[in-house]
């Protein structure tokens, strides 16, 4: 199985929790990690499972002003997130995975995940869900992650490899 794990991140803990899952993916194929500031603009994707991650900003995936508001907090520069790459993405293979995760901080009653509004966007494209979308933490909004997060994304990555089913050969149905 061939995965994709396109990710964005601006205080790096998102990118962290990304390479975590890599490595619990690892075990079922190659893995390919892609940073979205290095992600082509209008992707083309042809893997077997696709994984796309990024920080939850003002309840969702981050926009300008909110990669803004963070770059103010000490964050790197970015000029495009999750957001704008999944509006440019092509319709997906038939039969393709792909699932979302987030980073978000653990307050009660605080509400939206940029994972959900990742996934609606990759459902719109057609994939098929490996998984529900996947909240990890941080204690505060530049990190650090809170402690056992990076094992939990790992397992979650070792479930995701375990749930996807081996591409058909040609001419089969999946
Ligand atoms: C402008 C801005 C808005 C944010 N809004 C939320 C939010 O609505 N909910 C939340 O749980 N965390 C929020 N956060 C915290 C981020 O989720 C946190 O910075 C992120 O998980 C760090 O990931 P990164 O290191 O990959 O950038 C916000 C952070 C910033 C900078």
């Amino acid at each position: 199985m061939r995965s994709l794990i396109v990710v964005e991140s601006m205080f790096g803990n998102t990118r962290a929790v990304a390479d975590a899952v890599a490595d619990g993916l690892a075990s079922a194929g190659p893995v390919t990690v892609l940073d979205l500031a290095d992600a082509p603009p209008a992707p083309h994707v042809d893997v077997d499972l696709l994984v796309v991650g990024a920080p939850t900003h003002a309840f969702s995936l981050s926009r300008p002003n909110t990669r803004h508001a963070a770059e103010q907090q000490g964050a790197q520069h970015r000029d495009r997130g999750l957001r704008e790459w999944l509006a440019n993405l092509s319709p997906c293979l038939p039969g393709t995975f792909a699932t979302a995760f987030t980073t978000r901080i653990p307050k009660k009653f605080v509400p939206g995940s940029a994972a959900k509004a990742a996934t609606r966007r990759l459902e719109r494209h057609g994939y098929r869900a490996a998984a529900p979308p996947e909240d990890f933490f941080v204690l505060d909004t530049a990190g650090p992650l809170r402690a056992g997060e990076l094992e939990r994304a790992t397992a979650w990555g070792q479930r995701l490899a375990a749930s996807v089913p081996d591409r058909p050969l040609k001419g089969e149905a999946r």
